[in-house]
């Protein structure tokens, strides 16, 4: 028989367990962590806990079961048990030894099955990172099945599955490293309908907008009606593409998505099967959960919907790739039932920091109004360092991290290009270090390929293959005509003698055909940092990318500073073996800096995203390159979000450091003069 004295004290005792476990926690961190059933969103603010709070409440679930201030209780509680719970909360220190199997068993009973519960994280490095803190934090249960997925690699299973049944061969198109790929697809049908080849940056903004419209889940007319995109033919490109991989059943990252998406909605079985897998879905990083993405997570949770998302809107950095943090908004109208939780200490930063991180974000206008606060003391003030030259900014980074455990020290820059001069500058001075993103193009970049031929010809001017790379992108013309002729010479000549056996040629061309071949071997004696400055200057190699820059889609500035970096190699090396060799040797740095990973983390602000450290640089804040130009344009024509993304950037950057903050501009890189980033000033001028 039911004993409802005993069960009313069965639970009052063990909610007083449950506060027990997770006093570490704040109340309102608590509140949130032990929302039972239902819908729930947190907006919160940088290190409010949403990480923690997420992991806490897997570990609460997995634990106890969504039983707090709740009256579910077990059949056969006894006195003893109810006496056995009194001394567990009166003897701490005792801790749950104390406890009876029995009575654990009874406070356990509604425990959910840990492999019922979906963490989606947003990338696979967070979910890597996520996992690792939750078998850190919570050792006794981080043995068992835990899902942490991103969403893409969940609707990939799907996928898998749904194919397995239709007998379909999807194939993933992503990895570069197969000849299909998606980069390969996509430059091929742009050169067919375009006839020209695709630049790098037309590459990524091409695949940024498929993206953007695929995740948005609207058609390329609405995105051409609301976007301009400055890439000729995009609607038959994307068309062709989309067609071409349906055709084929291949898929992308964000046919993932939109792939699943169409699964689940017209494949009952396996949306019934999906739906009962799970009885609890977390999400972290909600802000950057697309419209696609959001439709599946909704589509998964019904009917249970106990669906439980962290976020932070100020935090939202992927909008150009189809991030909706205006979706958070629309919760209520979605879930008229969810509950609504706001986190609102931080308790990452110092004082300081949070307080002008806090004045800083308020001046964006689209988002949620926060009360942000922190209980950690003022440590020291953010440091606003603007130095003359890129030189100098090294120096003083040298400065900061020589002498100094650098393992929880962080350097951020808005592009991977950064990196390039930190990488030689630690390499030079013995620091190790630990890339987050791996994949640095300027070593393959078609400008150093350039270069580098330039040099290699110039070591043995009868390679005709090098040369029919350069001979255009040099002063003193010569026509494909003369090179076809010279291909059928006496191939161990010097290429410029077999030019110069071209019938009928004036007397002032061999002039110039003369001169060449002597400026070459002026080359092929200087040291590599010489070299690179003759073939800009001297050979004309600057006025081929002047010309040529927006042609490949490129500013001539982004070029100036590829040509940059690599002279900042070359400076250092001694001749052109040497060169080489310290090229294929940093990059062989970058690639395997994983095992470094107590080291000084180098990483873009995009990758750095969730991550904490108690000494963050941020570098290169030059106006134009953070924000971006683009950005600045759009704000300059009324347009604001570009601008407001950037800012959130920032405000991602800062909100990283713990104790220590360190804001670094110049104003000079090379011999331009650059202006420090706006957001700076802003911040130096005391405006935020
Ligand atoms: N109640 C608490 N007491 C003490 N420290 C806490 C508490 N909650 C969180 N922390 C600590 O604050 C830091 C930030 O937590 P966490 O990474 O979970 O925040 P977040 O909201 O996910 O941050 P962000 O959105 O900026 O990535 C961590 O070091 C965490 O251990």
């Amino acid at each position: 028989m039911k004993n409802s004295k005993l069960e009313k004290e069965f639970c009052i005792l063990r909610d007083r367990i449950i506060e027990k476990e997770f006093k570490h926690l704040n109340q309102q961190q608590k509140s949130v962590l032990l929302h039972g059933n239902g819908p729930a969103l947190t907006i919160s603010c940088p290190g409010s806990g949403k990480t923690t709070v997420l992991l806490n409440r897997l570990y609460y679930l997995t634990k106890f079961g969504p039983v707090y201030k709740t009256n579910i209780t077990p059949d056969n509680i006894t006195e003893q048990d109810i006496i056995v719970m009194k001394k567990y909360i009166d003897y701490p220190s005792e801790n749950t030894k104390i406890l009876s199997i029995k009575t654990i068993n009874l406070i356990l009973k509604y425990k959910v099955n840990p492999a019922r519960i979906l963490s989606i994280t947003f990338s696979r490095a967070s979910a890597k990172d996520m996992k690792e803190r939750f078998s850190k934090n919570f050792e006794e249960i981080s043995s068992f099945p835990i899902n942490f997925s991103t969403i893409h690699s969940f609707c990939f299973s799907l996928i898998r599955e749904y194919a397995y049944i239709k007998r379909i061969k999807y194939t993933l198109i992503e990895d570069d490293k197969h000849h299909l790929n998606k980069y390969n697809l996509i430059k091929k049908i742009y050169l067919d309908i375009n006839k020209e080849y695709i630049t790098e940056e037309k590459l990524e903004t091409l695949l940024n907008s498929i993206g953007y419209i695929k995740n948005m889940l609207i058609s390329v007319d609405e995105f051409l009606k609301n976007n301009k995109v400055d890439i000729d033919n995009f609607k038959i490109i994307y068309n062709t593409y989309e067609e071409y991989k349906r055709d084929n059943s291949l898929l992308d990252f964000d046919d993932m998505l939109t792939v699943a998406l169409e699964i689940l909605m017209k494949d009952e079985y396996l949306l019934e099967k999906y739906r009962s897998k799970f009885d609890y879905i977390q999400v972290d990083e909600g802000q950057d959960t697309s419209k696609a993405q959001m439709e599946i997570i909704k589509l998964l949770a019904y009917p249970k919907n106990n669906l439980f998302i962290v976020a932070d809107d100020d935090q939202s950095i992927y909008g150009f790739r189809g991030a909706y943090p205006k979706g958070l908004f629309d919760f209520n109208k979605n879930y008229s039932n969810g509950k609504l939780f706001l986190m609102e200490q931080n308790y990452r930063s110092s004082r300081n920091i949070v307080s002008v991180c806090n004045r800083f974000i308020k001046k964006n206008a689209l988002r949620y109004n926060k009360n942000i606060s922190t209980e950690n003391k003022y440590i020291e003030p953010i440091n606003i360092i603007k130095v003359d030259t890129i030189a100098d900014q090294y120096k003083y980074l040298l400065e900061e991290i020589k002498n100094r455990d650098s393992s929880n020290s962080c350097i951020l820059f808005r592009n991977n290009l950064s990196a390039i001069g930190i990488i030689e500058l630690f390499e030079r001075n013995k620091i190790p270090f630990y890339m987050r993103d791996v994949k640095v193009r300027f070593f393959n970049h078609w400008l150093v390929q350039d270069i580098i031929n330039f040099m290699i010809f110039a070591q043995d001017t009868s390679n005709m293959n090098i040369y029919e790379n350069i001979y255009y992108k040099k002063k003193g013309y010569i026509s494909k005509k003369q090179i076809n002729y010279a291909k059928t010479l006496n191939y161990s000549l010097c290429v410029f003698d077999r030019i110069l056996d071209f019938p009928g040629l004036s007397e002032f061309y061999k002039r110039i055909l003369r001169e060449l071949k002597l400026d070459f071997k002026k080359l092929s004696k200087m040291s590599p940092g010489e070299a690179i400055n003759y073939i800009e200057y001297d050979l004309e190699y600057e006025k081929y990318l002047k010309e040529n820059s927006m042609r490949f889609g490129y500013t001539y500035d982004s070029l100036k500073t590829i040509l940059y970096y690599l002279k900042l190699i070359a400076n250092r090396s001694e001749n052109l073996n040497d060169f080489l060799g310290r090229l294929k040797y940093l990059q062989h740095l970058c690639l395997n800096s994983k095992n470094n990973k107590s080291s000084i983390t180098l990483s873009t602000v995009h990758s750095a995203k969730g991550l904490e450290f108690d000494r963050v640089y941020m570098i290169d804040l030059i106006d134009g390159d953070f924000p971006t130009i683009g950005s600045i344009e759009a704000f300059e024509k009324g347009k604001f979000d570009l601008l407001e993304e950037e800012r959130r950037l920032f405000y991602v950057g800062m909100t990283r450091a713990k104790y220590h903050l360190s804001l670094v501009s110049m104003n000079k890189v090379g011999n331009k003069i650059v202006s420090p980033s706006r957001f700076l000033l802003e911040l130096e001028e005391g405006r935020v």
